[in-house]
């Protein structure tokens, strides 16, 4: 379930209206996602896709994430693009909520992640990296290295009933993290959250990307780390390298990594996973037991934390 926010039939053709796209000729909620409500919508010109933001995606940041992916397409990034109503507007209200449609792209996301996928992811990220350097707005992370004490803080009083000796552990992880940092490394806009159901692919050719709603400005490596983490783990927990050498591999031929985001990048992994790691028990311990979004396993990046803590050098990463 994602769809929080119902709307009516005539409500929705008075929308669709305003864009040059045909009548509305149906439309139906999506089930998948879990922070705004998404609809596809058909029209005499085909599918598209109709998003209603809901509560936990600041109205402030909108007007960045609807032109960073009018920038990046104009750059031949695969993504959504949002469409501009009869007065030049992307962004309109429906049912109460700020609202955007958007091109609907056509592909899956694969359920079962084999090499060539993560290849094609590492081709995909250097490539929009480097379509969104020139892109002039700024947005800050804010799930950022100094942000994660924080959120940890508000889960502490319940991080043991998931674990014994879990916020301690964290809270000793997080010593560690915050003071050697890698800030200094090369940054740009990176997606933040490109996870296997946020790229879609036809056959084994990445069709594009989704969900920039984590989008921010920070350390290209970050963004490396985090796809590292989601895409190049077994369900069992063991490290595929054969699928993270081919996701670095493909990267550093579009876009070439410097010695130090190499040398950054095991503590750069640690701290990728803590970010999700913190951002899941948060979820694990305030989301009501009946509630319809099942939160997300903390402890599968707990695992993966345990692997970076381990790893000496990027080699281990099947880097050359
Ligand atoms: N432009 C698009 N083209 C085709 N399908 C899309 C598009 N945008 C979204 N979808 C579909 O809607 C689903 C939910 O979208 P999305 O992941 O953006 O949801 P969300 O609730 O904003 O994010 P999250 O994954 O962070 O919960 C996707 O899995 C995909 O099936
Ligand atoms: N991709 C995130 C959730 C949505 O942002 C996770 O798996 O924890």
């Amino acid at each position: 379930m994602a769809v929080y926010t119902e709307v009516s039939d005539d409500e929705l053709s008075t929308f669709v209206e305003r864009f040059s796209i045909g009548a509305l000729l149906s439309y139906k909620g999506i089930a998948e996602g879990v922070e705004n409500s998404n609809y596809i919508i058909q029209t005499e010109q085909g599918p598209f896709i109709l998003t209603l933001y809901e509560k936990r995606v600041n109205e402030a940041d909108l007007p960045f994430f609807l032109n960073l992916l009018e920038h990046l397409s104009e750059r031949e990034i695969t993504c959504p693009v949002p469409l501009k109503d009869d007065k030049g507007q992307a962004l309109g209200t429906l049912a109460g909520r700020p609202a955007a449609i958007f091109t609907f792209l056509s592909g899956m996301w694969p359920r079962k992640i084999k090499p060539v996928h993560c290849g094609e992811l590492g081709r995909a990220l250097a490539e929009l990296h480097v379509a969104g350097r020139d892109f002039p707005m700024k947005r800050a992370n804010d799930l950022g290295v100094m942000d994660w004490r924080g959120l940890l803080n508000q889960c502490l009083e319940h991080a043991d009933d998931v674990q014994v000796g879990l916020g301690e552990k964290l809270s000793a992880e997080l010593d560690y993290l915050e003071p050697r940092w890698p800030i200094g490394l090369p940054k740009g806009i990176i997606h933040a959250d490109a996870f296997p159901d946020n790229v879609f692919f036809r056959g084994e050719k990445c069709s594009g990307l989704i969900d920039f709603y984590f989008a921010c400005h920070d350390i290209f490596a970050y963004d490396l780390a985090i796809c590292m983490n989601a895409w190049c783990f077994e369900k069992d927990g063991d490290f595929n390298v054969t699928k993270a050498r081919l996701l670095l591999s493909n990267y550093r031929k579009v876009r070439d990594f410097s010695t130090e985001e190499v040398d950054a990048l095991p503590m750069v992994a640690r701290g990728a996973a803590t970010r999700f790691l913190l951002t899941r028990l948060y979820d694990w311990v305030n989301t009501p037991k009946d509630a319809l979004v099942k939160p997300k396993d903390p402890m599968e990046y707990f695992k993966i934390l345990k692997f970076h803590q381990s790893v000496r050098s990027a080699a281990e990463y099947g880097l050359q």
